[in-house]
């Protein structure tokens, strides 16, 4: 069908890091506007890394409006690992699966709303709030010129945002996965020296016994965590996750490394996240103390870290009346969604809120295993249509809820 094809269209943009192509893809989200008779803008708040900013006007201006936020870009492939090739959006005949990087993460959700808009216009639907979307880059690399720079402009300030929809993940069950809160990402590098010397000689200090001993401590904190998971004392985003994501050390050779010389450094990258209610002063504490620390010789940097003063929530209680929304909106469309939950990973959703925004993590992918940054990412072509018929559903009702909100009440009174 059309729509399945617009989909593929946009899968097939590589928009992968750490080279995406925004220019194919802004050009894509342009004319898709266009043809929906959307207000388009394009900001750069950084060369080359365009946001595109849609806008379907609603009847009144005075009420908060609703964003649709998107990423526009997917993490890197390896594409000999993949059945079919990442960027060519085939799909599998007997299934129906469609493959692609971003598939689940997230183009699927930007093509959604536009193609729930284009529905909802075909029936001549009218909007009471102005529904936004927005497509940010850089996501998958901390959307430090994306939706960071976005939350603090006056263009995202002059939009009056009441709400924000983010991603969240695919479901292998039959519920919707909906998200109020996510963990905090550190990105932590380890650095250890010590001294050289020949390969054959015992010696205490070298940079890789010095190494060696954070990583055995770092696992065993790591098991601990993991454990309550297992147990299921603990759901995965109520933990803390360490995962080892590089190893880097050995004095490199022609034909690999010298084998009878100890290196003078060596450091392992890990990928931290926390969630909000954990204390980041005394992990940071244990990582001084027991993952890093000087007296063995080591050092540590981030490459990225979130740190919150204060746990950021969205609330799902009767104080947010776009929760309640949200889930009868899904269940008008024959969906159910599951128990509110802390996303384990990471999204722009977390810019919005310590904007004090109410932001909700939704990916409409049922009966879809978890995919997002694995080889042969896909999502299933009719969970993709049910998943439009969803935001269908929820679009109509946020942007004809006329109830004040917080936020409106906030403006009216300046
Ligand atoms: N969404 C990506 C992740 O969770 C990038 C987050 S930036 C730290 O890994
Ligand atoms: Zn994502
Ligand atoms: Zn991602």
């Amino acid at each position: 069908s059309t729509i399945i094809s617009r989909f593929q269209e946009y899968l097939q943009i590589n928009t992968a890091q750490p080279n995406p192509n925004y220019s194919a893809a802004t050009d894509f989200i342009i004319s898709q506007a266009k043809s929906l008779n959307l207000e388009t803008q394009i900001i750069e708040f950084v060369k080359n890394k365009p946001l595109v900013i849609l806008k379907w006007p609603g009847k009144n201006p005075f009420l908060s409006s609703i964003l649709l936020n998107s990423h526009t870009d997917v993490v890197p492939v390896e594409p000999k690992k993949w059945f079919f090739s990442p960027f060519d959006a085939n799909i599998d005949d007997l299934s129906g699966n469609i493959y692609a990087r971003g598939a689940q993460d997230m183009k699927c959700v930007g093509m959604q709303y536009l193609e729930a808009i284009r529905k909802l216009k075909g029936v001549g639907f009218q909007p009471i709030r102005d529904v936004i979307l927005s497509f940010v880059p850089d996501e998958e690399i901390g959307g430090h010129d994306g939706a960071e720079k976005f939350v603090g402009s006056d263009d995202f300030l002059k939009m009056n945002v009441g709400v924000v929809l983010d991603e969240g993940l695919a479901s292998p069950g039959e519920e919707y996965r909906v998200f109020y809160a996510e963990r905090s990402p550190w990105w932590l590098v380890i650095k250890a020296v010590g001294a050289p010397g020949h390969g054959a000689k015992l010696y205490d200090g070298t940079a890789m016994e010095n190494l060696l001993k954070s990583v055995e401590s770092i696992r065993r904190f790591r098991d601990s965590q993991f454990d309550l998971v297992k147990g299921g004392v603990k759901a995965e985003g109520d933990v803390v996750s360490v995962n080892m994501v590089f190893l880097k050390a050995g004095t490199p050779s022609p034909t690999g490394f010298v084998m009878n010389l100890q290196p003078s450094e060596a450091q392992a990258g890990f990928d931290i996240r926390i969630p909000p209610t954990v204390d980041q002063a005394s992990l940071e504490k244990r990582l001084a103390e027991e993952w890093a620390p000087s007296s063995r010789n080591m050092t540590y940097e981030f490459k990225q870290k979130v740190t919150t003063e204060k746990p950021i929530f969205t609330a799902y209680d009767s104080s947010n009346p776009w929760w309640k929304l949200l889930e009868d909106a899904v269940k008008a469309a024959n969906g159910t969604v599951g128990k509110p939950e802390i996303f384990p990973a990471s999204t722009d959703a977390r810019y919005f809120r310590v904007r004090g925004l109410p932001a909700i993590g939704f990916s409409p992918m049922a009966r879809t295993p978890i995919l997002l940054h694995d080889h042969n990412e896909f999502l299933n072509q009719d969970e993709y249509l049910k998943g439009i018929d969803i935001y269908e559903s929820i679009i109509k009702a946020y942007s004809s809820y006329e109830e004040p909100t917080r936020d409106d009440e906030s403006r009216a009174e300046l």
